[in-house]
């Protein structure tokens, strides 16, 4: 019901072209009853051969309804469109809203396909919601109240037998359509969530599906759950069709009532027989209002299942929130964690536990352990990404937690193992880091990161696209365009999350030797479990399992034989570039 709320509540501002548009159609089923009353009408009276300008009103009314019955369905679809796309946007930008504080840490529990069907599939289902659920059955009522009045001026039994039609096609068909439907609306929806889900996995491990000879099992899955949601489709359209035919045999039925008792009442002289095709005829046409009824509880279970799923993210709790306070002014750019414990979740192993360290500003500090010990983690605190769980971050005098989170995003550079690069142009994607940046600052970036010369041999230079995910980039490429970005924003704090991960041994050496040259003026974390360079450190701190087993400088733990010891001989290690 929460989620019915939130849709009405969304269209609330728009209630003056809803009613507009609600006019509009009941104006339209009018014309069409108009038309064709007003057409037995002048039929009836044709065939007593009356002069024929008694005739001419009607003739004058058959066109006008011909005509109206056009424009005003042109206006009403006009209407109730443009207010359903309002509504639309509307709960785009709702969704997006609700969206950016949860990213990333609450969105990763979400597979991309399901994020993107309830982005894209949840919110254009909501089209349906004025369209085929709120508006029929008020545009139905009016007919209804209309119509049974204009019957009531010749006898409130013709009245009395089309609210019994109206009431048995508007409550008692949607009532069997939904008992036989049985909740397929709702399993609609999450079939094509999964089958979305499917068919972005797929592709995103299209590689390894061909790798490992396992596209077609994949591709059998994908048509197990497309057979599957066709199935629950034709049932949709079965339902459909039957709706259908029971609201024409309902109007057929209301129509012979009303003819039969109006040839009652014209043997009884109590109605002129030329009224009689007219009433009947115009009975016959108002169940036009009555057809999309039979599906509203249908549309309305598939608005409820995915605006549900839409409310479930977007009222989710943001892991962290920003507090109410003023943000301070950081009196240096210092990081220090005192005593830090984490982890991802209730229940979960502890992923990082009394870590304590400091950098001074423009100092440095490097991060070395195995995989999973919980250097990433460090990270996702220091971005604010996670909010931690015991101890403290300190951040130029002050906690962590009294910064707004933007503010903190805004004074660290962050160079990643998986940069991402977006389909876009160079320019694009180094302006990305400083939209304001000036041409020769991108061109002074670009040289330093030790892109220019290269960025200059591609036929377009800094507008050349780089595809999705920067594919037309090497990895040593893309990790320079990373250096470039951080180069342009120019934060004193620089994050480097294993950087040169993946890269060759000469790539790798050439990139860290810019790294280590836009560490110079800048506190700088560094995140590795490689271990060239590490002389170069003013601390090292070895993690594992989330713990501080050891911390020093590079010679320093080498000499304690211990965990980093067993790390460096587990390093190749590699002459210096030079001797490359
Ligand atoms: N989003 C998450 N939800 C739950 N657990 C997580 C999440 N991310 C990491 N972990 C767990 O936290 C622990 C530390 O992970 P972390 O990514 O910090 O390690 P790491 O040292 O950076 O590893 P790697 O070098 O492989 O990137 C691991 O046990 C991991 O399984």
């Amino acid at each position: 019901m929460k989620s019915m709320t939130w849709l009405i509540h969304l269209m609330r501002p728009y209630w003056r072209r809803i009613l507009l548009a609600l006019i509009l159609s009941t104006l339209t089923i009018t014309s069409h009853i108009g038309l064709m009353t007003a057409s037995a009408y002048l039929l009836a009276r044709a065939a007593l051969h009356p002069p024929i300008l008694d005739l001419m009103v009607t003739i004058v009314g058959v066109r006008f309804f011909g005509l109206s019955r056009a424009v005003f369905r042109y206006f009403e679809r006009y209407v109730s469109h443009d207010v359903t796309f309002r509504v639309l946007s509307q709960i785009r930008v709702k969704f997006y809203e609700g969206l950016e504080p949860l990213a990333p840490a609450r969105l990763f529990n979400l597979q991309s396909g399901d994020l993107f069907s309830r982005i894209v599939a949840d919110v254009e289902i909501q089209q349906n919601f004025f369209l085929r659920v709120i508006m029929p059955p008020m545009a139905a009522l009016l007919v209804l109240c209309g119509y049974g009045l204009f019957l009531a001026n010749y006898d409130l039994r013709f009245s009395v037998i089309l609210a019994a039609g109206f009431l048995l096609a508007g409550l008692g068909i949607p009532w069997i359509i939904r008992s036989l439907s049985q909740g397929a609306g709702r399993r609609l929806v999450s079939l094509k969530a999964e089958l979305n889900t499917q068919i972005a996995d797929s592709l995103l491990g299209i590689t390894e599906l061909l790798a490992y000879g396992q596209a077609r099992t994949q591709l059998n899955k994908i048509e197990r759950t497309n057979e599957k949601l066709a199935h629950q489709q034709r049932r949709i359209a079965r339902l459909s069709a039957l709706s259908s035919s029971l609201t024409g045999m309902l109007a057929n039925l209301s129509m012979w009532l009303i003819l039969v008792l109006g040839i009652v009442l014209v043997e009884q002289g109590k109605l002129s027989g030329v009224n009689l095709g007219m009433l009947a005829l115009g009975a016959f046409s108002s169940f036009e209002a009555l057809f999309p009824l039979a599906l509203v509880p249908h549309h309305l279970e598939q608005n409820r299942a995915a605006a549900d799923r839409l409310l479930e993210l977007i009222k989710a709790q943001p892991a962290v929130t920003d507090q109410e306070s003023v943000s301070p002014e950081p009196k240096e750019m210092s990081l220090a964690f005192q005593e830090v414990s984490f982890r991802y979740g209730e229940g979960e192993p502890w992923a990082l536990q009394r870590v304590s360290f400091r950098i001074p500003e423009q100092g440095n500090l490097a991060i070395v352990g195995a995989s999973g010990s919980g250097k990433t983690s460090v990270v996702n605190l220091l971005l604010r990404f996670w909010e931690y769980d015991e101890g403290k971050i300190d951040w130029g005098g002050y906690s962590l937690r009294d910064y707004p989170q933007q503010r903190i995003r805004d004074s660290i550079g962050v160079v990643t193992q998986r940069t991402h690069i977006f389909n876009a142009t160079i320019r694009e994607n180094l302006l990305l880091a400083n939209p304001e940046a000036r041409e020769e600052e991108l061109i002074q970036a670009a040289q330093k990161a030790n892109l220019h010369d290269f960025i200059l041999s591609l036929p377009k230079g800094y507008d050349s696209f780089v595809g999705e995910g920067g594919f037309k980039l090497s990895g040593g490429q893309r990790q320079r365009l990373a250096i470039a970005r951080v180069l342009l924003k120019n934060a004193p704090v620089l994050i480097l999350d294993e950087a040169v991960e993946g890269l060759d041994p000469i790539t790798e050496r050439a990139v860290m030797e810019e790294v280590y040259q836009l560490m110079e003026g800048r506190t700088t974390l560094i995140i590795t479990h490689r271990l060239s360079g590490m002389e170069k450190m003013n601390e090292i701190l070895v993690l594992d399992q989330g713990q501080v087993v050891e911390r020093g400088k590079h010679n320093e733990l080498l000499q304690l034989e211990g965990f980093y010891r067993k790390l460096w001989d587990n390093t190749v290690q590699r002459p210096p570039l030079e001797d490359v």
